[in-house]
């Protein structure tokens, strides 16, 4: 692919005067003023997707970092760089297992309890990792790991985690006949949870309504704009790939994860290759697992309580961060009922004749 240090920048122009019109200041991007002053440097492979990415449409009006359009959904920058990273160079193993999520949908929960699963005999219950490491630090996330070009992988745990949409995942995966497990959440819960996460980056004191407002967030999500969004595509890609090949992806919903975790984390262990034995159900095993990785237990532990992780995300993310309420049905504590039938109507049309609904829940 040639690659232009000149080339333009499209925008989708009509955004601007809007991002402008509502208040919308220009915050300093981390990754560009970390990279100021470094134009006559040689391009290292970062630099070339950005500038390939530079040639994407782009948009400025969903929070503070601009959001690039590829294959069909939005990213932050550092995301759809380690996306292109991913796409041409990883080399999954047949026996991986890759966890898919949209951001905000049960990422850390899911982590934690397929790394429980498949790590079960290799530690005893005092022992295991997840008791002093961050679930985020136990399974490498595959476009971080991409876009550092580093491969942080123990090689005998077949996980690697990602929020790339189906369509898009790199060929490799495919080729390689790894399984893949989606989980996918309220996207009224979805939207709340990362408008929080995002309004936590925000440095303290300012107006934050002046760069993240509710009901603007909203709106551009129900537009499908947010990062890996439309919200509706990434879910609908798994879907549909998990209706065409169920033995390859497993589709799974937080809401009902939450409602019977037991019937849920025995079924994930089931697809993993990991089943429990009789015996095992019997000693109880299952039910540790769902104990050790529930929200209370895992935001508690002093690993959780403490660092940081993702130092290359557009943001520093505190490994608090990941855990904030975990319940279902949050929303209602921040938007009307109006709205939250206003996004219903609008999923439930894009997802219906797929055979999937949040509305089942
Ligand atoms: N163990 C467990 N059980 C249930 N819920 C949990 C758990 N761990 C994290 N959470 C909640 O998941 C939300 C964060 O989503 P992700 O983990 O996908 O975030 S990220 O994409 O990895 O940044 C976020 O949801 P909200 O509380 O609604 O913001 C977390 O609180």
């Amino acid at each position: 692919m040639l690659i232009s240090r000149r080339s333009p920048t499209p925008r989708v122009s009509k955004i601007l005067p809007l991002r402008q019109a509502r208040g919308y200041n220009a915050l300093p991007l981390v990754h560009e003023a970390r990279e100021g002053g470094e134009k006559d440097a040689p391009l290292t492979q970062q630099d070339k997707y950005k500038e390939i990415m530079s040639s994407f449409p782009r948009r400025d009006d969903w929070v503070v970092q601009p959001l690039y359009q590829y294959q069909g959904f939005w990213y932050f920058q550092v995301y759809l760089v380690g996306l292109l990273a991913a796409q041409e160079n990883f080399r999954p193993q047949p026996y991986d297992i890759v966890l898919c999520t949209y951001p905000k949908s049960g990422t850390t929960w899911l982590k934690a309890l397929a790394y429980a699963i498949v790590t079960r005999s290799r530690f005893s219950d005092f022992e295991n990792p997840l008791l002093t490491k961050a679930p985020h630090d136990c399974v490498p996330f595959l476009e971080i790991d991409a876009a550092r070009n580093v491969c942080n992988r123990d090689q005998e745990i077949p996980l690697v985690a990602t929020h790339i949409p189906y369509n898009s995942l790199p060929t490799s995966i495919s080729e390689s006949g790894c399984k893949l497990v989606y989980l996918c959440r309220d996207p009224k819960d979805v939207l709340m949870s990362m408008w929080h996460f995002l309004r936590g980056k925000l440095p303290e004191g300012i107006d934050k309504d002046a760069y993240i407002n509710l009901n603007h967030s909203f709106e551009i999500f129900c537009e499908g704009i947010s990062g890996n969004g439309p919200y509706w595509d990434h879910v609908l890609g798994y879907w549909k790939a998990s209706v065409k090949s169920p033995e390859e992806v497993l589709f799974l919903v937080y809401e009902d994860l939450k409602k019977d975790t037991v019937f849920n984390v025995k079924k994930l262990a089931e697809f993993m290759g990991y089943p429990f034995t009789p015996e095992e159900e019997r000693r109880g095993v299952v039910q540790h697992i769902v104990d050790l990785c529930s929200f209370d237990s895992l935001r508690n532990l002093k690993a959780n309580k403490s660092g940081v992780y993702s130092p290359d995300s557009p943001f520093t993310v505190q490994n608090t961060e990941f855990f904030r309420k975990g319940i279902t049905g949050d929303w209602k504590n921040y938007f009307n009922e109006e709205m939250g039938a206003h996004l219903d109507q609008i999923i439930e049309e894009k997802l219906s004749g797929s055979g999937f609904s949040f509305l089942s829940r």
